[in-house]
């Protein structure tokens, strides 16, 4: 077994960049399908930093804006950023519990205090790449890549300084519903989106080994994987809000993790999503708790 990390595992428990409850949930999901014992036996040094402590009373705002639940996103995100942060600059790897995607704003935010070229690989049905004036949804959830560029609500930009990730250190993998706004954010931006169509046609492994290779040509100083666990066809991963057919194989999602181990390039990872209301038996749990044994080393042999 190569090289041993330690390993902070930190839980978000927020569901206000979506309409669905129970995400919250997830990280609790999470662990009770066993994500420090599998990650500790590939030989890493893993601390539960325990949950983010987030606001569930906070009001919620259900409709008339485009940017439901701005504050309570916002408040959340604040944290996670600087305990994202603290975990870096003590030379520990955050692996990051969600929650819906909006807390990639923090996790981003915390990132960028380290990494001045960062990589990311968003793997996704989804772009979320929308900002309040395209989202159809008024979802945040639907927003944190944009946000992470720099554009979008000011509150939501503003979490740590600048622009977090520049357009041309982002690779999507698995795309495959995607808002008439960020199909046009992702020609103006060239954005690197692997859609199924890329997939199907090429083969995950081409695609990975491309992706990765673009990453490297950027000359990035880490590597950052958000996993929404959407990207997978909701066969494989049924405990999410927004499910979308025809996704990713639990195969290919094992080869991809399997292939991010051996770059040894990866500086973080963020899993979110999991919604356990939504689930069959913590099925997509499970599923998030393989891909990171994957992510962090495990072989069959
Ligand atoms: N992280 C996610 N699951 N995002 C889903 C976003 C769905 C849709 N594009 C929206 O903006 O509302
Ligand atoms: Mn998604
Ligand atoms: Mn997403």
């Amino acid at each position: 077994m190569n090289s041993h990390k330690e390993i902070s595992i930190i839980g978000v428990p927020a569901d206000f960049g979506q309409s669905r409850r129970g995400v919250d949930m997830g990280p609790s999901a999470i662990r009770y399908a066993g994500v420090v014992e599998r990650v500790e036996a590939l030989g890493h040094i893993v601390r539960d930093e325990g949950d983010i402590p987030v606001d569930m009373d906070a009001p919620r705002e259900v409709s008339g804006t485009n940017l439901k639940n701005l504050k309570a996103v916002t408040e959340g995100n604040r944290k996670l950023a600087e305990k994202v942060s603290e975990t870096v600059r003590d030379g520990r790897f955050p692996l990051v519990l969600g929650g819906d995607h909006s807390i990639a704003i923090g996790t981003l935010a915390g990132l960028n205090e380290h990494y001045s070229n960062l990589g990311v690989i968003w793997y996704d049905a989804h772009t979320d790449l929308n900002t309040a004036e395209t989202s159809p949804s008024g979802n945040i959830h639907g927003m944190p890549l944009a946000v992470a560029m720099g554009l979008g609500h000011g509150d939501l930009t503003s979490i740590g300084s600048g622009p977090k990730v520049k357009p041309e250190n982002i690779v999507v993998i698995g795309a495959r519903s995607i808002d008439p706004g960020e199909r046009e954010l992702v020609r103006e931006k060239g954005i690197r989106v692997y859609t199924m169509h890329e997939i199907d046609r090429d083969g995950m492994t081409a695609i990975m080994q491309d992706a990765i290779r673009y990453l490297e040509e950027r000359g990035v100083d880490g590597v950052h994987l958000s996993l929404d666990l959407d990207g997978l066809d909701p066969l494989y991963t049924p405990g999410v809000g927004t499910p979308v057919q025809g996704g990713l194989s639990y195969r290919e999602s094992h080869l991809a993790m399997e292939m991010l181990h051996s770059t040894g390039r990866i500086t973080s990872a963020e899993f979110v999503e999991v919604n356990p209301i939504l689930d069959e038996r913590n099925k997509t749990a499970d599923v998030a708790v393989g891909l990171m044994g994957s992510l962090f080393g495990e072989t069959l042999i």
